[in-house]
């Protein structure tokens, strides 16, 4: 089941998605959160920090699996997933550093590393809410066009769209990593709900596509339509074609 709740731009997706967010976590403050990463969930991570901060919502008890990493940037570069969340959520929030999980991109098995996530994921007790945004292409976490949706987490070669759309945080094309780690498909429809946000013309088609075209593996998004409780959270841009 797909739920659509339709906003006027940006702002109004960050605040939706944002007050429903602190809502469940008021609801369930020991839930585990999964969390995304670029310029999509950048707002409502600004919303958490300021309810926390005016309404006292907190993440003490709250644990956090992100979806995805650059393989071979350090934590500390900028550019670096584990970077971002410490910059946009975790460093303004009560949450605890033993709480927070984020693939390895560093570590130097990596097979090893995805085994370890998709154990860390099960010992969590699953993922209660699973944040997602959608790439140009339909990739959700870095599931490129042709992943298996019985995929766990794995190592992916980064499709050229999705180099170039990534560009823009790098000071060139060539200094994005070509590979990332990310949680499979299979791992993301475990989760219990899934909220997925979308805004601007840019990710139009990506959305009109989840709407027109079947399930397919070469619409990574479309697996969603599989899941029994997904909030689509778009705004007017997002949803031009539907
Ligand atoms: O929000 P953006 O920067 O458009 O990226 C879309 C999606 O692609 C990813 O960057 C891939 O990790 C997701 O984190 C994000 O939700």
């Amino acid at each position: 089941m797909m739920n659509i709740i339709r906003v006027a731009n940006y702002e109004e997706m960050s605040i939706e998605a944002g007050k429903l967010i602190a809502e469940k976590v008021r609801a369930n403050p020991s839930m585990t959160l999964g969390l995304a990463t670029g310029s999509t969930p950048q707002g409502f991570y600004q919303y958490l920090v300021k309810d926390h901060i005016t309404n006292g919502t907190t993440y003490k008890n709250i644990k956090s699996i992100n979806l995805d990493e650059y393989i071979g940037l350090p934590a500390s570069d900028p550019n670096s997933y584990h970077y971002f969340m410490q910059k946009n959520l975790f460093d303004h929030v009560d949450i605890s550093s033993k709480n927070t999980h984020i693939p390895n991109g560093a570590a130097t098995d990596l097979d090893e590393e995805c085994v370890r996530y998709e154990n860390l994921i099960k010992e969590v007790g699953g993922i209660d809410l699973q944040i997602l945004g959608i790439g140009q292409n339909s990739h959700i976490g870095f599931n490129e066009p042709g992943t298996s949706f019985h995929s766990r987490t794995h190592v992916v070669a980064l499709a050229k769209n999705t180099l170039e759309a990534n560009a823009r945080f790098f000071a060139k094309l060539e200094d994005v990593p070509t590979h990332a780690l990310t949680m499979g498909i299979a791992s993301i429809l475990d989760s219990k709900e899934i909220f997925l946000l979308a805004s601007g013309t840019a990710k139009a088609k990506a959305v009109a596509q989840l709407f027109t075209e079947g399930i397919s593996e070469d619409f990574p998004a479309s697996a969603l339509k599989q899941h029994q409780k997904v909030t689509i959270i778009a705004d007017e841009d997002a949803l031009k074609y539907i």
